[in-house]
């Protein structure tokens, strides 16, 4: 084919993200975060700059609540404001992008669209694309329960190559309530130079592909830990350079270096883990997110809730796009068993007893999944268990039947018969699905990210980097958040049906 005339496969152009398997979500005015900034002719240039409390928690001025009015600068994705770019052929790594203007460190270059899908659906969908034979891979991650595929719609930043050595980096905003990915610029970059950013963590690649990238620091493999990366998937046999792989990748990369880049980590002295008299658990860890020689932690505190969970355990999360969970609270409390009495028959009150040492196990294996490796060097390890559960014996009670208290599941079909309204019984349905949903997340993501697991226990270091171990805790939170959601609806119909 004449290199001319040839042009990339066919993909249908956009600039937003499509939303197909629901809605765009309704940006509430009680949502909307205002900022304190101030239009000046004298100085216009700053308006809705870095100090803008808009931008420093990344998310964009709503139009019409600004008090910059037009003059406001941070609605970039809003209104497209991308930096000049050019398509080119790159050798071997297919079609790339390259800067067609010189673009200054931290500057905004263009958004990543596709269509928001399902993270269940993205693991279907990248299994289909691989077995019709694409070797472009073009879904990338969104947050814990969705990802972005540019396969058949997207922006031009899905032609932006990965490199070990990165120019660029993805980074996520809120606009007008929906969290959006951005491709920034790491460094100041010259007119004519390749645009890339690392896919690590961050991409859903179908079959295993050498990086062809040249950096020095090259993993050899592309997004080598990226949680789309299977053991067992398909590998490209020809004569293309990139898909003939004769090892298993190596997952050791500058990523694991902690002198070579920004980490986000987990200050030891801070974490905190405390019981008080209420028997109230709060884990409070401190994170950082600067360079190794500077670090210095915030801490996030977040005060025990008054919640209710079947497994007597809740975990509060709060979470910023930009340095991930920032504290996780577990709070024990009433047992929802308790609560329900006749409908679920618990020995609520021998149960209570027992919380405290199971509530505490459950905290540090079951769904914390976190604890801190002595001796590790770059304070980013966790670990991560194969839907962990508590190693005990369990308890065993006069009737000599074990009793798992924390698998207990409320037998909500059951529940739900005592239910008066139609509409409570569908709401309660409603919860249980996106409980299920979640749970299978949760098992999903463990599927996903055991070639980093078992990698690392075969290095004998029993941890993963902080990225998994964080999409972990999402996935995890998501999962309590919903468990929380659907035992607070049975509760809250309970009682009004009563
Ligand atoms: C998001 S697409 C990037 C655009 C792609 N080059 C194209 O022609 O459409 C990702 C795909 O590009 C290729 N690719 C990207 N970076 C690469 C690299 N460093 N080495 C080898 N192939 C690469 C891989 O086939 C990967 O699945």
């Amino acid at each position: 084919m004449d290199p001319e005339t040839e042009s990339p496969p066919f993909y249908e152009h956009i600039y937003q993200n499509y939303f197909s398997y629901r809605r765009h979500k309704k940006q509430r005015e009680e949502d909307i975060a205002i900022c304190e900034c101030k239009f000046s002719f004298s100085d216009p240039d700053t308006v809705c700059g870095e100090r803008c409390w808009n931008v420093l928690t990344s998310t964009e001025c709503t139009p019409g609540y600004c008090p910059c009015g037009v003059y406001c600068k941070n609605q970039k994705f809003q209104k497209c404001e991308y930096a000049k770019t050019q398509l080119f052929k790159t050798e071997g790594r297919g079609w790339g992008l390259v800067a067609d203007e010189s673009i200054k460190a931290g500057q905004f270059i263009i958004e990543y669209c596709g269509e928001v899908i399902s993270w269940k659906e993205a693991r279907r969908r990248a299994q289909a694309y691989e077995i019709q034979g694409c070797k472009d891979a073009y879904i990338i991650s969104l947050n814990a329960s969705e990802s972005i595929d540019a396969t058949k719609k997207g922006s031009i930043a899905r032609f932006i190559n990965h490199s070990c050595q990165p120019n660029c980096e993805t980074r996520k905003w809120t606009v007008l309530g929906e969290i959006r990915v951005g491709i920034f610029a790491k460094q100041d970059i010259s007119v004519g130079t390749e645009l890339a950013y690392d896919y690590n963590f961050e991409w859903y690649g179908g079959a295993k592909v050498r990086c062809l990238c040249g950096a020095a620091n090259c993993s050899g493999f592309l997004g080598a830990k990226s949680r789309g990366f299977q053991e067992d998937t398909y590998l490209w046999e020809d004569d293309d350079d990139r898909y003939s792989v004769e090892k298993i990748p190596l997952y050791d990369s500058a990523e694991d270096e902690p002198s070579s880049k920004h980490l986000k980590t987990i200050d030891s002295s801070s974490f905190e883990y405390t019981i008080n008299a209420q028997n109230e658990y709060s884990v409070i860890m401190n994170i950082s997110m600067k360079p190794e020689h500077e670090l210095e932690s915030t801490t996030v505190v977040v005060q025990p809730l008054d919640l209710v969970s079947t497994e007597g355990v809740v975990m509060n999360a709060v979470k910023s796009e930009s340095v991930g969970i920032v504290a996780v609270n577990a709070v024990k409390s009433e047992s929802m068993e308790g609560v329900l009495l006749n409908a679920v028959k618990t020995e609520a009150s021998e149960e209570m007893k027992l919380y405290s040492h199971d509530t505490q196990q459950a905290l540090s294996q079951k769904n914390a999944l976190l604890s801190r490796i002595p001796g590790s060097s770059a304070c980013q390890n966790y670990r991560i268990g194969p839907r962990a559960m508590p190693t005990k014996r369990p308890k065993h009670y006069g009737n000599g039947k074990p009793k798992h208290l924390l698998t207990r599941q409320v037998d909500v079909k059951h529940v739900t018969q005592l239910l008066a309204s139609k509409e409570a019984r569908e709401e309660v349905f409603r919860n249980e699905e996106m409980r299920n949903d979640a749970t299978s997340q949760l098992a999903f993501l463990y599927d996903e990210i055991r070639p980093a697991i078992e990698e690392h226990e075969r290095d004998n270091q029993d941890c993963v980097a902080t990225s998994v171990a964080e999409k972990w805790i999402e996935a995890c939170c998501l999962k309590l958040r919903t468990e929380f959601d659907l035992y607070s609806s049975i509760i809250k119909n309970v009682v009004c049906s009563s």
